[in-house]
């Protein structure tokens, strides 16, 4: 479901995958490697409301979240050469696995569940999704989300590989793809 009207080159891509996978931190770093844009959505919706996502979603409730977290996917996934990371949610809503899927490239960033747990901690605080579940029912939520991630196009799988290694091997994989669909002329 690659967009042909649009050149591969230019297309936009996108960061899915689980809370706290990497998705910001990797978006930024591919990003900066490929001397483009960087849209963190999360961020823009916080910028948006001049709050953080957990006091959004106290104050407005998920809903309101959600329903600004789709227009924002929309609008950004229709600009050319960004580097966008949604929030580890965003694929439950089909809109938005049809937009991103159809206008930009989609790639699955994909941690184990051993490799995933030991980083709870850096992430219960900014995570309302994540609080007041336990650690049972962050797991089952955890396989039960690997089902919206099975929507991309590309996927790397990032136990053992640090920020800067899986943003290289995505920059590659990248610039494969790049030449074998559309080789320079
Ligand atoms: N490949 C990695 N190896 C180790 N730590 C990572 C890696 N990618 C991200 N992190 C760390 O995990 C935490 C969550 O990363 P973040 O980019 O915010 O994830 P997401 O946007 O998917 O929720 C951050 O503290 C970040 O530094
Ligand atoms: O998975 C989710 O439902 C959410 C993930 C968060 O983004 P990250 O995946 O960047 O943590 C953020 O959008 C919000 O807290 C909800
Ligand atoms: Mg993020």
């Amino acid at each position: 479901m690659i967009n042909k009207n649009t050149s591969l080159r230019m297309q936009s891509i996108v960061f899915i995958g689980f809370m706290g996978v990497g998705k910001t931190t990797i978006g930024q770093k591919v990003a900066q490697k490929l001397y483009r844009d960087f849209v963190d959505i999360d961020r823009e919706i916080e910028k948006e409301f001049n709050m953080p996502t957990t006091e959004i979603f106290k104050t407005f409730g998920e809903k309101v979240f959600r329903e600004k977290e789709k227009s924002m996917i929309d609008s950004f996934s229709k600009q050319q050469l960004k580097i966008i990371s949604v929030g580890g949610g965003a694929f439950l809503q089909e809109d938005i696995r049809n937009i991103c899927l159809s206008n930009c490239i989609v790639f699955y960033l994909d941690l184990s569940w051993d490799y995933w747990k030991e980083r709870i901690g850096l992430l219960i605080d900014s995570r309302p999704v994540l609080q007041s579940r336990t650690l049972e029912e962050i797991e089952e939520l955890f396989y039960t989300r690997q089902e919206i991630y099975s929507y991309h196009h590309s996927k790397v799988n990032t136990n053992d590989l640090d920020v800067d290694e899986v943003a290289d091997f995505i920059v590659d994989s990248l610039k494969v793809a790049w030449d074998i669909y559309e080789p320079l002329k």
